[in-house]
Order: structure tokens, then sequence, then C-alpha cells
């Protein structure tokens, strides 16, 4: 149990460090994740003799482990639009940790409780109004929510049921796999820059991870929505499917990628990411203190204003 709390109170990167006995957050991701399947003493916590267990304590995050297929599914609940507050990214990250250590655990399917909104992304009001200390808290729970997710050595699909602006579509871009309900009235992209902010050199390597630089270059600098089909055209989404069948053709893809042993993809998802995820946890200070002194500034709270404004007139 000892080992365990280590593992969730330190997050990802340092538990794997003292899983391998690798002193840098820099050298040791490739062993670590080449290792962090391997049975562990402390996970035999979550072992069960349920073939379903239901992971999480809060009401705004439900997942739900079946022991038979090795499949988790984790579902938003935040009405009305799963927006991400302090409070339901550290149960995303709580809750990604320990299915990371459950070694019966392969796969996690993420998708929203709530028909048409995936996730409006991060809680607006959380970046709004509040002291300094609050604007560094919240950013560290963002960046332990995106460690713990693009750094999962599980296979993680996003069925994205619903529009997925900004932070709802960065959570998308960390799964290995998008599929998206083939409704037109959806959309998803990253649109900070018509909120007046700048996504951060982490989100945009993601993006780039996914659909390349010059895509990249234009959806950020343009804020640009896609719906459904243009994302799948640009490659934000793999495709798009029937919006009845989403989460059905989410456990078929699931399939598919658990046939894959389990050592090799994780090898290999860890040689795509290891860079991207080296360069946040070398500037995880820097990159705290950037957003909390830039969130801070009235212009940009001017802007935040307005278009929280915006959002609450009657929609034409
Ligand atoms: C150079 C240094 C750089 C350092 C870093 C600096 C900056 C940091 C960048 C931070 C990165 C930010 C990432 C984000 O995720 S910001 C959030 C962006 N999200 C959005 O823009 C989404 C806005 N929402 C919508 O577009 C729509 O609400 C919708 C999701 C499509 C759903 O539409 P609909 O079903 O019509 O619902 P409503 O619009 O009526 O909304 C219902 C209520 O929910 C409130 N709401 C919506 N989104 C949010 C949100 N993200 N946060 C908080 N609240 C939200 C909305 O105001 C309504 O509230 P009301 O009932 O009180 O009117």
């Amino acid at each position: 149990m000892a080992a365990l709390l280590l593992r969730t109170s330190r997050g990802l990167g340092a538990c794997l460090r003292v899983a391998t006995g690798c002193p840098s957050p820099s050298s040791c991701v490739v062993a670590a994740w080449s290792s962090a399947r391997w049975p562990r003493e402390g996970a035999v916590a979550w072992r069960t003799h349920a073939q379903v267990r239901h992971y999480s304590s809060s009401d705004k995050l439900s997942i739900d482990m079946d022991d038979k297929t090795g499949v988790a599914v984790l579902k938003l609940s935040n009405p009305p639009v799963n927006s991400l507050s302090l409070e339901l990214l550290t149960e995303l990250a709580i809750g990604l940790d320990k299915l990371e250590m459950n070694p019966s655990c392969r796969g996690v399917i993420m998708t929203s409780a709530h028909p048409h909104i995936f996730s409006a992304g991060l809680d607006v009001s959380e970046m709004m109004g509040k002291p300094t200390e609050h604007y560094r808290e919240f950013w560290r729970a963002v960046q332990e929510m995106w460690l713990k997710l693009y750094g999962s050595s599980l296979v993680t699909i996003a069925a994205i049921n619903g529009s997925s602006p900004a932070g709802g579509c960065l959570m998308a871009m960390c799964c290995d796999y998008r599929l998206m309900a083939d409704n037109p009235k959806y959309s998803i992209g990253l649109n900070e820059t018509k909120l007046g902010i700048v996504a951060p050199f982490w989100f945009r390597d993601t993006m780039m991870g996914v659909v390349g630089t010059r895509v990249t270059e234009r959806s950020l600098q343009l804020g640009l929505m896609y719906s459904p089909a243009e994302a799948v055209h640009v490659g934000l989404v793999d495709r798009t499917v029937p919006e009845e069948t989403v989460f059905e053709e989410a456990r078929t893809e699931m399939a598919r990628w658990l046939k894959i042993p389990d050592h090799a993809r994780q090898i290999t998802k860890s040689m795509m990411r290891k860079t991207t995820i080296d360069h946040l946890l070398a500037q995880r200070d820097s990159d705290i203190s950037n957003f909390a002194n830039f969130i801070s500034k009235d212009s940009i709270q001017k802007s935040l204003t307005a278009y929280m404004q915006a959002l609450r007139q009657p929609k034409k």
C-alpha cells in the first residue's frame, strides 16, 4: 500500500522513476514504460472479484473497469458542458493514475455522459477574477491531467460524442485514436486565440503530433473549430461514425489495438511522445508562472469577460 500511495501522490513521471530507479525525468521514460505494466505489489489493492468495478467516487466523473476485457470506460459528467474545473481535472488525474496501476487494465475509452458535448474545455470561471495562487494551482492540475493522459501507457480512445473545443480537443488529441459522431452541429479544435488567450507550447506540440506543423500553425493562429468531416480531412479525428454507434465503434477499435502486444506498443508510444513530455517536465514551474502572469493581466481578464458575456447571449 505504501508503494501505491507513493505512486498516486507523486504522479506517473515520478512513480515510474521510482519503479525503475531512474533519477531523472528525461532519461527514463522508455525504460519506465516498458516496466510500467509489470505486476506491481501496490497495484494489488485494485484487484477485484467482480467483473466490472466502479472506480471514481466523484459525481463529475465515472470510471468503470471491466476486469474481463481489460477495458475501462471513463465518462465525463460535469453538466452543463463538461467544463474542466479544478475538481474535475484533479479527479481525472487520480482516476487515470489508478487505471495505470491496475495490472488488468489495458485500455481506456474516454467519452461524455451528456450527449452533444464531449467537453467545453477548461472552465473559464477558474481563470477569471481569482488570486494568483488559484491560477497556479489550477494550471498545475491542467498539466497533471495532460501528463497522465498523454503519458498513459494504456491504449486510449476518445469516443467524441459532441463538441470539443480547446481543452476538450486537447484531451481527445492526447488519446491514441479519435472517433467522432458525424453530426455537423458538433465541432472540435483549439480556439484559444478567439478568447484572446494563447495555447501553450505543449498544447501546440500535442496538436503537431496529430496533424503536423502546417495544419497546427493555421489552426492555432485562427482558432479554428472543425466540423467532424473537416476534422477527419485534416487528420484531427481518425474517423466519423453515426452518432448512435460512437461508443460501440470505440469498443471495436479498442479490440483492434489490444491485439498488439502491450510491451511493443507501449515502448513505441513512449518513443513518439517522450520529447514532448520531457519538454513540459523540464519547464513545469516556469510554465505555471507564465500562465499565472498572463492570465492575471487586465487585458486578458477583459477578453475572457467579454467572451463569457458573448457566450451567454441567446444563440441566433
Ligand atoms: C504566452 C504565455 C502563454 C501562457 C498560457 C496562457 C494562457 C493559457 C491558455 C489556456 C488554454 C485554454 C484552454 C481552454 O480550454 S479555454 C475554454 C475554451 N472553451 C470554449 O471556448 C468553449 C465555450 N463554450 C461553447 O462554445 C459552448 O458552450 C459549447 C461547449 C459549444 C456548448 O454550447 P451550448 O450547448 O449551446 O451551451 P451554452 O453555450 O449555452 O453553455 C451553457 C453554459 O455553460 C457555460 N460554459 C460554456 N463553456 C464554458 C467553459 N469553457 N467554461 C465555463 N463555462 C462555460 C456557458 O457560459 C453557459 O452558462 P450559463 O448557463 O450561465 O449561461
